[in-house]
């Protein structure tokens, strides 16, 4: 049997473990990127597909950012995001996927030199192919706390002309990683300044989940300095 069907053959639990030994703690801790492909399977994923199409169509997202908006340029409507614990009624298998990242993440703790505590809701985002991308930016610059991105990608048959890829700009390196933002990938990253990235302009709608993991003492020195600043405002 192929190592998929064996891994699926595994209870999630042992596998979970076995894809945090073998490649998150890895391929974090060299490259500061790691790509795991065919997460949940395809059942799974497309279920959770189905919840995101469902979440699109009831209109809960909100209207896409303003891209573009340079003068000459009429401005791009770009990507609709909205946020998803996973524990509402009706989004059952969000709920799985987040519950498979947090025990993924969780089974690497002490291996990734970051402790993690915590980690924000869901956002689910939705590109609406009209050419619109995000540009090139650092998730956490200034130590909001967030210290590793995991994106779950949603995209069935996906190809370069679909355009949508994810461009990293490892710090310090002379090389890009291009990801394909494929059907049941998972992808997890450094959140800091080690991994500059951007979405290149998307020509087919390009839906992605984020979540974000926090490191427990860089979350908590935020919170003091976000508290201290509030409480300065207020006394000021
Ligand atoms: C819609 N969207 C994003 O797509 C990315 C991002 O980096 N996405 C990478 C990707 O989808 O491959 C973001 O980082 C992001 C941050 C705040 C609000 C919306 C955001
Ligand atoms: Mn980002």
């Amino acid at each position: 049997p192929t190592e998929t069907e064996t891994s699926r053959a595994t209870p999630p639990e042992i596998w979970i473990q076995q894809l945090a030994r073998s490649c998150v703690i890895p391929h974090l801790g060299t490259l500061g990127i790691c790509i795991l492909d065919d997460f949940l399977g395809t059942d799974l994923g497309r279920g959770v597909l189905e919840e995101v199409s469902w979440l699109h169509g009831s209109g809960r997202f909100g209207a896409g950012r303003l891209a573009g908006g340079l003068s000459s340029v009429p401005t791009v409507r770009g990507d609709q995001v909205t946020w998803i614990e996973g524990s509402e009624d009706g989004f059952p298998l969000l709920g799985l996927l987040v519950s498979r990242t947090d025990r993924l993440i969780l089974s690497c703790v002490g291996d990734l030199g970051c402790r993690i505590g915590g980690r924000t809701k869901a956002m689910v985002a939705c590109y609406p192919g009209n050419g619109s991308g995000y540009v090139r930016h650092v998730d956490n610059p200034n130590g909001d706390g967030r210290c590793i991105t995991c994106i779950y990608y949603l995209n069935y048959g996906w190809d370069s002309r679909h355009g949508g890829l994810l461009r990293i700009f490892p710090e310090g390196r002379n090389r890009v990683a291009n990801i394909e933002p494929f059907f049941d990938r998972l992808l997890l990253f450094w959140s800091d300044r080690r991994n500059p990235h951007e979405v290149q302009p998307t020509y087919v709608t390009r839906y992605a989940i984020t979540v974000w993991y926090f490191d427990t003492e860089e979350r908590a020195r935020a919170k003091e300095r976000y508290m201290g600043l509030a409480a300065k405002n207020l006394s000021s």
